[in-house]
């Protein structure tokens, strides 16, 4: 059945037509929208009473490009749905150009080479093809509050409806690179500073601004100019080309595992040399080679499933209302409460940060404060912003004020004990409605908090240090959290800028449960005989950000002490017994923050090789006794290395999502993502398990649990879903 029109075209007394996208919730351009625009664009300039266009998008909102939901389904449909609409021959629409381009290209070009001039009224976002379709119009007026952008490097693709070859004709290719490489958006004001928007006007009077336009350009008040065809904004050759270049050697630092954003480069540098519509052939060209890769995939799956985390049964499906959360107590001033403090004031959320005296109370504070002070020194935060977030910071060292808090997040030590006591007291003080949350990452819920009567509010709230930084927040329920507990946490997550996923009560709950292997394995893979740098810059290679002697040194080497005897009584035979962390602790290398761990550091965060660690080595080799029973490394090659740490996290995985401890697998790919920094451009564990193959993936660890023992043995889990040859991949 065809769906509801979603363009709307209406014709006004003054001869502007005036064309609206109107597909909720962010008026993407799906392949039905897209016919439909071609079909009214064609349609208004059939009309004797038109004489000029305004584009514009319904509920505030200009567009935010390309339907991703249907690219990731279908990625070759974006590009030629538009294939079907009969190519005009002249006449009706003018100037459109005979070339071979074709698709949604061809879309902008009728925009662009219609005789009719076409205004584009960006309010809301005009993003992606949304702001492709608005560079396409012959003028951009927009409201002040509009943000615009090229975000497709994101998403692992390349703009495709011209945006490469707009964006420069329209703000040189200085600018239009950094927009595009970043993906950033800019605001109306710097967006008409740069000449990408014409005249900002406020958002009531903006349509009636933009027909105003319109009308101006038809009666040669205003420039009728075709972005294609301009060349004002373009730097001279050799300093176009040297932005290309510079943009090139940036990216092979920040992009080096990935092709897009040099893909993008070519292309930009194509149209310099060949012109506008000869760069539009070979963006054409070029798009839908990125967006049929690997990465793009990726991308887009983890673009929306990091949306699709809101999404919890029982609680998100509109019955329930979130309540507001406006005062917030932490208990802990440590690295922990302080992050999870400046979290919540820099979203305007009050906290009372309570620690057991002055001294630590005053210690707390300043960390809050060198948190902020970070942000004022980076740009991201002005002098007003950051006394104003101060000013929401209330120090106790009573638990004065906690009566009237909405939520109490308890970030203290992992100490059983300590943790049952705050409890305890918390039960007494706070209201009914209150709900009390726990940072714990090894501890069982149920164990600490089991003196609260009402045990519908008692929840985890997993931060991820720094937690003022991190974006995923764990959101762990017992067997009787309420949904309403979860729906409010779920709501205050969104509004302090955090990705929530929820997870069950479980030893590790996601993060840590799925990745336990990480650095065991690699323990057992230096005890075989491989080397930990070699090790680092395999797993670097593959895409971590660190690898996981470096992230041991960063986490500071007691940390996996403290969760070690939680996770062997669980995990068993599935844990390797690595001595690795009692011989580091021996020698007193406990990590950066020492200046000694698996690396030196001399004074700066910078690793330098550590020779001293040789010995460590030996001494655990010899203990582990793997050589003395014929097992070395002889003959593992760097792939081998990624698997044989992946591939055991990803059985793990397969446990999680067939024990229901995540909603959905593609909740742990967000989850892997945020938490652990597996990239993105892997699609996180699942996705990437998915992508190599589970059935390859269980013969691996067959073949390696025959060989080195019970830590590779595959889980039933990895058994069934390998079978099915499904990961459960679903963003719903
Ligand atoms: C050919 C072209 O060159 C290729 C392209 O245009 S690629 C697309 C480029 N555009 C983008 O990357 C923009 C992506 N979107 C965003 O950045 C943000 O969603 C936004 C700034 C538009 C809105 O942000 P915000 O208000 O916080 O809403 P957000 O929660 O992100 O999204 C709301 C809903 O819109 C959906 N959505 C957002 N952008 C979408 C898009 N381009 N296509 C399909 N759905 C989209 C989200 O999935 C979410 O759906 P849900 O409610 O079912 O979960």
């Amino acid at each position: 059945m065809e769906d509801a029109s979603k363009v709307r075209l209406e014709v006004g007394g003054d001869g502007v037509a005036l064309l609206v996208i109107d597909n909720p919730p962010v008026n993407s351009l799906s392949a039905q929208v897209m016919g439909e625009l071609a079909e009214k664009f064609i349609e208004a300039h059939e009309r004797a009473d038109v004489q000029a266009i305004v584009l514009t998008g319904a509920n505030n909102k200009f567009s935010g490009g390309a339907d991703i939901k249907s690219m990731s389904k279908a990625p070759g449909l974006i590009y030629s749905c538009f294939l079907s609409i009969q190519q005009p021959t002249g006449g009706i629409v003018g100037a459109v150009r005979k070339t071979e381009v074709s698709g949604l290209v061809l879309m902008n070009d009728i925009i662009e080479g219609g005789s009719k001039p076409a205004v584009a009224a960006i309010h809301g976002f005009a993003l992606g093809g949304g702001l492709e379709l608005a560079m396409a119009c012959h003028a951009r007026v927009a409201s002040p509050d509009a943000r615009l952008g090229l975000p497709e490097l994101q998403l692992g693709i390349i703009p495709g409806l011209g945006g490469t070859q707009r964006l420069p004709r329209l703000v040189g290719v200085g600018k239009a690179v950094e927009m595009m490489m970043t993906s950033k958006m800019i605001k109306a004001k710097e967006a008409h500073e740069a000449g990408l928007v014409d005249a900002i006007c406020d958002y009531p009077q903006l349509i009636q601004f933009a027909r105003n336009y319109a009308k101006g350009i038809a009666n040669k008040t205003h420039p009728f100019l075709k972005t294609l065809e301009r060349s004002d904004k373009l730097e001279p050759l050799h300093k176009a080309l040297h932005i290309i270049a510079n943009a090139r050697l940036r990216a092979k630092k920040t992009h080096k595992h990935v092709e897009y954003p040099f893909i993008c480069l070519a292309v930009i540098e194509h149209g310099i040399h060949k012109g506008g519509i000869e760069g539009t052939i070979f963006e054409r060209k070029m798009g839908v080679q990125t967006v049929d890769s690997l990465p793009a995939k990726a991308l887009m799956h983890i673009f929306l499933a990091e949306r699709t985390v809101y999404k919890v049964p029982n609680v998100s499906d509109g019955r329930l209302e979130a309540r507001p959360v406006k005062t917030v107590g932490v208990i802990g001033g440590g690295l922990m409460g302080s992050g999870i403090a400046t979290a919540l004031i820099v979203h305007n959320v009050r906290v009372l940060l309570k620690e057991v005296d002055e001294e630590r109370l005053q210690a707390g504070i300043n960390r809050v404060q060198a948190n902020l002070k970070s942000r004022v020194s980076k740009g991201s935060m002005s002098q007003a912003e950051f006394q104003r977030a101060l000013g929401l910071l209330v120090g106790t060292v009573d638990y004065k004020g906690f009566e009237s808090a909405n939520l109490v997040i308890e970030a203290v030590i992992e100490s059983i004990p300590l943790k049952k006591k705050i409890f305890g007291e918390l039960d007494a003080i706070c209201s009914r409605d209150c709900i009390l949350a726990s940072n714990t990452s090894s501890c069982d819920l149920n164990e600490i908090t089991d003196g609260v009567s009402f045990r519908d509010r008692i929840i985890g709230a997993h931060f991820f240090s720094p937690a003022h930084v991190m974006r995923l927040l764990e959101i762990v329920r017992t067997d009787s959290t309420s949904h309403q507990s979860i729906c409010d946490l779920l709501a205050l997550s969104k509004k302090i800028g955090k990705v929530p996923v929820v997870v069950q009560n479980a030893v590790g709950f996601a993060v840590n449960r799925v990745f336990f292997p990480y650095h065991r394995i690699a323990a057992f893979l230096v005890d075989l005989g491989v080397h930990p740098y070699r090790i680092d810059a395999v797993i670097k290679d593959f895409g971590m950000p660190i690898g996981p002697f470096r992230l041991g040194d960063l986490a500071g080497l007691q940390i996996g002490a403290l969760v070690a005897d939680t996770f062997e009584k669980e995990f068993g035979d599935r844990l390797y017994p690595s001595y690795m962390g009692t011989l580091m602790a021996k020698a007193n290398r406990t990590g950066e923050a020492t200046g000694k761990g698996y690396y030196n550091y001399h004074g700066t965060r910078q690793e330098h090789p550590a020779p001293e660690l040789d010995e460590i080595l030996e001494e655990s080799r010899k203990l582990a006794g793997l050589n003395a029973r014929g097992l070395t490394a002889e003959g593992i090659t760097d792939k081998d290395i990624v698997e044989m740490i992946f591939f055991p996290i990803v059985n793990e995985a397969c446990r999680v999502i067939d024990e229901k401890i995540v909603i959905r697998a593609s909740d742990l790919d967000v989850a892997s993502v945020l938490g652990m920094g597996f990239p993105a451009f892997r699609g996180g564990i699942a996705f990437w398990g998915h992508t190599v193959g589970l059935h390859y993936i269980l013969v691996r660890l067959q073949q390696w649990h025959s060989h080195y023992g019970s830590i590779f043995r595959p889980t039933s889990s990895l058994h069934k879903l390998a079978a099915t040859k499904s990961m459960m991949l679903a963003h719903l």
